[in-house]
């Protein structure tokens, strides 16, 4: 028999500094040691519906497995309801609970709930439900939920071309929604209940919650696994460890989708509602679009701005996927890191609403590469393999639940000394840090909802070692900032992952923000698009213009900053506190 674990659950996790942790976790680490207040004025603490950080003891215990991680309970419940869930009727009706998988194409939970239906010959419902907490809880920014909400409308109309209505509603309180379901799945008489898997700590819970709940109503609601190409815990090293560094998890990655084909096959739309489907759910039908929390609305003129740069739903997200495969997919590999002009597909908004799989962006790439994964054009293989960071972020948030918990990867850097400076912060937001390169990159991030990956990597080195600002502000920002904030791609880039896999980024790698702007916008076109006040620099001095005299006089005379930090200065007390943290 397993040993017998312990439970996790929300309300422990999220007592402040987990003081209810497990005695029987590791306990020789030091504890996180930031001075509360300086924290919560810098708005770290005050994240919503979460402690300030997880006590080390308890990620310990998650990591021996003394505590169930959120995935494991999720599969205890599956397994507990297996039985009752097997033997329910038809019911009359199948609804699919949309989340972040809104499209009609590919949709593995959507596909199994249509043939359910189709096998019982009743109709087929979609269901949303918007959650201004959870909208909250992860830091959405307003330009992601508007482009959420745009996306809800497409899927309406395109649900509705096969008679299927999409029933959406608002629910303030995110603890109310599997009652709220369970509630909807009675009303409508509704006994098969299908919806995605997300791998979020608080999603994964719900969804457990959610399963017994069903299944104490007579309802199966079976979490289907869709997000990832390849799921969470399918894959494991020769010790049977979950991997921790991306290049052999990729090479375990290409190796199972070869021996497993099958992954890779893409899952049909629904077929259409029986005929008389409008009549019987005609009040379905006529379902409004829920509307944005007060605290989420964009203005009018960034509404237009978004629209207009992503356009919503999964017919722009194939067009975009096509035409940028066939257009640009083969220079992707030397192009991927050219700051001016597009050399990257642009679809990270659309996989983060789930607009578009990553098992349909991977097959269309395979299939232009004469059906090959790991040989054939280098282009498509390194887009491929971008594709797949998405996917091990997900293993790592499934296995390491504790980063969702205000936590780096390895719980022996919590201890790192950070600065709390408002004004540093601030000139960082603002695009006013005097490094035209990291200026650029945040007046684009403002601008777009949307930041390039290799100005991501060199803002966030600048910000938590150059300005020694607390990683997790940055990590925040993000979330609160771009069109496709992801918390698992998020928080890897921020505080777990770097393509060596033996640099724990944010800690080691530390970026020299002028070699990166001289190497990958040799021309100062990206930094002369997004910084006015210096397009009239000649030459390189742009990328460092104070060190010019040119330079420093078009600089000065538009008001552009000298930088805040000596970038060597910087370095040297970066790399002091990493050690001396790690010593502790
Ligand atoms: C500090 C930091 C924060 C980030 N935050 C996010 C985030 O919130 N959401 C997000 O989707 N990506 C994030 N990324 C990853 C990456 O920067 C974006 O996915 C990429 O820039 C999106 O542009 P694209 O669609 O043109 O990408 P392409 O280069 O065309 O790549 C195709 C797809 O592969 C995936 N991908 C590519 N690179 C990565 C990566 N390093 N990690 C994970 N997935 C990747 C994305 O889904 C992307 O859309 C972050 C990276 C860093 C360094």
């Amino acid at each position: 028999m397993p040993p017998k674990r312990k439970t996790s659950n929300a309300d422990v996790d999220n007592k402040p500094n987990g003081s209810h942790a497990s005695k029987k976790g590791r306990t020789d680490l030091q504890e996180p040691h930031h001075n509360a207040k300086q924290t919560e004025d810098f708005g770290i603490v005050l994240r919503e519906f979460y402690p300030p950080e997880m006590s080390n003891e308890r990620c310990m215990a998650y990591n021996d497995g003394t505590i169930q991680r959120p995935i494991e309970t999720l599969e205890e419940a599956c397994r507990d309801t297996a039985d009752k869930r097997q033997s329910v009727e038809a019911g009359k009706a199948v609804v699919h609970w949309f989340k972040s998988d809104l499209r009609l194409s590919d949709n593995r939970g959507l596909h199994t709930a249509s043939q359910i239906a189709r096998d019982n010959k009743i109709p087929l419902i979609g269901l949303y439900i918007l959650s201004p907490e959870d909208f909250a809880a992860h830091s959405t920014s307003p330009a992601r939920v508007d482009f959420t909400i745009r996306t809800l409308a497409q899927l309406q109309r395109d649900l509705a071309e096969h008679d299927i209505p999409l029933y959406m509603e608002t629910q303030e309180k995110r603890n109310k929604i599997p009652g709220r379901i369970v509630e909807l799945c009675k009303k409508w008489e509704v006994k098969h209940l299908r919806g995605n898997t997300e791998y979020e700590v608080d999603e994964l819970r719900r969804d457990a919650k959610l399963v017994r709940l069903c299944a104490e109503s007579d309802i199966d609601f079976t979490p289907i696994p869709d997000t990832c190409v390849v799921s969470p815990g399918a894959l494991s090293s020769q010790q049977g460890k979950q991997y921790a560094v991306y290049t052999p998890w990729f090479r375990s990655w290409l190796a199972f989708l070869k021996e497993n084909p099958d992954y890779l096959e893409l899952s049909e739309e629904p077929g259409s509602n029986p005929g008389d489907s409008r009549k019987k759910l005609s009040d379905l039908f006529d379902c409004q679009l829920p509307a944005s929390p007060k605290n989420k609305e964009l203005s009018k003129e960034e509404k237009e701005r978004f629209e207009k740069m992503y356009p919503a739903g999964e017919h722009e997200a194939f067009r975009r996927l096509e035409k940028f495969l066939e257009e640009k997919g083969q220079q992707y590999a030397e192009g991927r890191n050219i700051l001016p002009g597009e050399h990257t597909s642009l679809l990270s908004p659309y996989f983060a609403s789930g607009a578009l799989s990553a098992r349909t962006a991977v097959a269309t790439a395979k299939r232009m590469n004469k059906n090959w994964l790991d040989r054939g054009d280098q282009g498509y293989m390194t887009w491929i393999s971008e594709v797949a960071w998405r996917d091990f972020y997900k293993h790592v948030l499934a296995h390491w639940p504790f980063i969702c918990m205000n936590k780096c990867f390895k719980p022996e850097h919590t201890n790192i000394e950070w600065e709390y400076d408002t004004e540093h912060f601030q000139a960082w937001c603002d695009g006013k840090t005097g490094f035209p390169i990291v200026d650029a990159a945040m007046r684009q991030l403002r601008h777009c909802a949307w930041m390039h990956n290799r100005t991501r990597m060199v803002v966030s080195s600048f910000l938590s070692k150059d300005l020694m600002i607390d990683w997790r502000r940055g990590e925040r920002y993000f979330m609160e900032n771009l069109i496709d904030g992801d918390f698992a791609s998020n928080h890897g880039g921020w505080g777990f992952g770097s393509s060596t896999g033996v640099d724990p980024q944010p800690y080691f790698r530390i970026f020299n923000p002028l070699r990166q702007s001289e190497r990958f916008d040799p021309n100062g076109e990206y930094i002369r698009h997004w910084v006015p006040e210096l397009r009239d620099i000649e030459g390189k001095a742009i990328h460092d213009p104070y060190s010019n005299q040119d330079g420093a006089k078009v600089a000065e005379k538009n008001g552009y900053p000298r930088p805040i930090v000596d970038h060597a200065e910087s370095r040297t007390r970066a790399l002091d506190r990493f050690k001396s943290a790690l010593q502790g």
